[in-house]
């Protein structure tokens, strides 16, 4: 595997357009993301919050039904659904987000395989998913076989388990990204300062933008939403995933000039999505 160049404002231009004057809603992409629990609703919100602010038609949370309030009250133009409920046709999403915040058990497991076996667009695995994969043969034999575009967003940490607790502190980034390929066959985007992003075998792609008030609880989740939302709304999984890592640390960088390094939270990633977009668009 070898990078061949860099995820850059030119590229993006090319793949995120303004959007046509008679577009509606049904144009723009309908879709399910699966995540949060009583414990975590942040992640959910984070996830959702980014989706919708990245111009998705509709955004579906699919959680514990106890923090549904939460959620409405923070992101009210989501959609919640109870756990349960997901055989609920999957087919009419255009793409399914699931992890952030879940928590690792069999529902989690149970709903992986079911979104691996019956959905055949794009998946973005993400937080628990990536850890209830790391623990189950099962779904790791699934996300081989799925006809689905699946696209991994692990840290290192959640990459050390996804390659059954190697020891990966000496490796590169493009080492990591290369195992992760080995074993699971799908994209990878190995997140960090400057993101990579692996598309097939051989190509790779280094991030151009973000910043270190991004390390902070719950970016990782915003970064989820974008990618999601971009797909759905028709890009390219590969272009879904190198967009989306520009996009998400574009709209840190704005976050960034405005309330500097230190205070900068996840919700103003998800917040300043709007403006990336629109410099992006003009
Ligand atoms: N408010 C919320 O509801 C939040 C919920 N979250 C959820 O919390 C759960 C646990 O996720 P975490 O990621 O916090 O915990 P993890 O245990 O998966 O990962 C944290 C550890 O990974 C390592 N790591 C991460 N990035 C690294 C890097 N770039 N270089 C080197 N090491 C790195 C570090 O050792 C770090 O302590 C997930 O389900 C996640 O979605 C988080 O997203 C944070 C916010
Ligand atoms: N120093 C940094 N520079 C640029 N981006 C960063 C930096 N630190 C973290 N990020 C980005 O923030 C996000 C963190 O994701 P993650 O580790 O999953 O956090 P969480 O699970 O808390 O949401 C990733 O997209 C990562 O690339
Ligand atoms: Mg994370």
């Amino acid at each position: 595997m070898e990078i061949r160049g860099l995820i850059d404002r030119g590229y993006v231009h090319t793949v995120i357009r303004k959007r046509p004057v008679d577009v509606h809603k049904g144009d723009c992409g309908k879709v399910l993301i699966v995540a949060g629990s009583r414990e975590m609703a942040g992640a959910a919100i984070f996830a959702s919050k980014a989706a919708i602010r990245c111009g998705s038609g509709l955004v579906k949370i699919c959680t514990n039904k106890k923090i549904f309030l939460s959620l409405q009250t923070s992101v009210p133009e989501a959609i919640c659904m109870e756990w349960g409920n997901t055989k609920d046709d999957l087919m009419q999403y255009d793409c399914i987000a699931i992890g952030p915040g879940m928590g690792v058990d069999r529902r989690s497991k149970n709903i992986l395989k079911m979104i691996l076996k019956d959905f055949d667009k794009t998946v973005v695995i993400d937080a628990d998913g990536l850890n209830t994969i790391a623990k189950y043969d099962e779904l790791q034999q699934l996300v081989r076989k799925t006809e689905a575009s699946v696209i991994m967003t692990p840290h290192i940490g959640e990459a050390k388990r996804l390659l059954g607790n190697a020891n990966i502190a000496d490796l590169t980034r493009i080492e990591i990204a290369s195992f992760l390929r080995k074993k699971y066959g799908c994209m990878i985007i190995v997140k960090g300062a400057n993101t990579l992003v692996a598309v097939s075998d051989e190509d790779a792609y280094t991030n151009t933008t973000g910043n270190p008030g991004m390390a902070t609880a719950g970016s990782g989740d915003v970064l989820t939403g974008i990618i999601t939302s971009l797909a759905g709304q028709g890009l390219a999984p590969e272009d879904a995933a190198k967009a989306g890592v520009f996009v998400h640390g574009l709209s840190g960088d704005l976050a960034a000039d405005k309330l500097g390094e230190y205070g900068l939270v996840a919700s103003d990633i998800a917040d300043y999505v709007p403006f990336a977009l629109k410099e992006l668009t003009e």
